[in-house]
């Protein structure tokens, strides 16, 4: 695919050496972004499955990623005086990586961010399998965010004592409005919560076929079997994700391209309904970053552009 060239016709002037440092690196990567995806809303029966975009390479993606939440970050300062965003683990904090890069780094404003997690593995946050320790390494440290910003789980607790912490903690920050308040759940209204999927369509430690699916009084609430090692974690729950302002999924690779296609396209009662199937925020904004193969199974009669 050719990208076309912004013209360079201001390259001798002083007004042209500002642009050059740094007016143009931000408008070539929103040109490139725009220009390399593929963006399609549903229509018809599956209108709440939200935006689908996708991306010809990872490295598009992780672009399009960076500026999205840059543009979210930067209206809920405007409008909130702070960013509370949730995070997960596995690949989507290494897709993230462009936002410890130029020109993010600068731009966005890191002292207004809330760090929360839609789920955390219950080990040690020094453990490998942390998913704390996985953004605070692949992200955190690498941009001026304030420490105590950042929420993660007690990790000296069992999992159903720091699933009983954690909402207690997020309690106590929606009564001072870091995270403000959905006004028809009486659930937490996170700015932005950002997904990965597993290939059985499992998102957060939402896992197929299982109790926590049905929880609607908890907030936050633990799993001591999950399907995906370590088996101990805690989650937000389908009510609180749903209540978002934002929520994102970000998926990549074949093997999870059939629960990408049960996840969005209109399958027909009898199918199989992932966990990822239930991610329709009741008034929030729902978008899917995908590369090609994950979209690859993807009815396209079903989009329209
Ligand atoms: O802690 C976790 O395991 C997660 O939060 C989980 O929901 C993850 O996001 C998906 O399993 C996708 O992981 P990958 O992107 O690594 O496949």
């Amino acid at each position: 695919m050719q990208y076309d060239i912004i013209p360079y016709s201001y390259q001798s002037s002083t007004f042209a050496s500002f642009l050059r440092l740094f007016a143009t690196p931000l408008l070539l990567h929103r040109y490139r972004a725009v220009k390399l995806i593929e963006r399609m809303a549903l229509s018809g029966a599956c209108k709440n499955r939200g935006e689908v975009r996708i991306h010809e390479s990872l490295d598009e993606l992780s672009t399009d990623l960076a500026d999205y939440i840059a543009e979210l970050s930067e209206a809920s300062v405007k409008e909130r005086g702070v960013f509370a965003i949730a995070l997960s683990g596995g690949s989507l904090v290494g897709l993230m990586r462009k936002l410890c890069d130029a020109p993010y780094n600068k731009t966005v404003d890191w002292a207004k961010w809330y760090i929360f997690w839609a789920d955390e593995r219950v080990v040690a946050k020094t453990h490998a399998d942390s998913n704390y320790k996985l953004a605070k390494d692949g992200l955190l440290s690498k941009v001026p965010i304030i420490p105590s910003h950042v929420h993660s789980i007690n990790d000296s607790m069992t999992a159903e004592e720091a699933a009983d912490d954690y909402e207690f903690v997020i309690r106590q920050l929606v009564k001072t409005r870091v995270v403000s308040v959905s006004e028809i759940s009486d659930c937490p209204k996170f700015d932005l919560i950002l997904l990965g999927m597993g290939p059985d369509g499992h998102v957060a430690s939402l896992f197929p076929n299982h109790s926590v699916l049905n929880e609607r009084d908890e907030w936050v609430t633990f799993i001591t079997d999950s399907s995906k090692p370590p088996p101990e974690r805690i989650t937000f729950t389908l009510p609180v994700i749903n209540s978002a302002s934002n929520v994102a999924v970000v998926v990549t690779g074949d093997s999870k391209a059939e629960a990408v296609h049960l996840a969005i396209d209109d399958v027909g009662p009898d199918s199989l309904s992932p966990p990822a199937r239930m991610v329709q925020p009741m008034k929030g904004k729902l978008v899917w970053f995908l590369d090609k193969p994950a979209a690859s199974k993807l009815d396209r009669s079903q989009f329209s552009e």
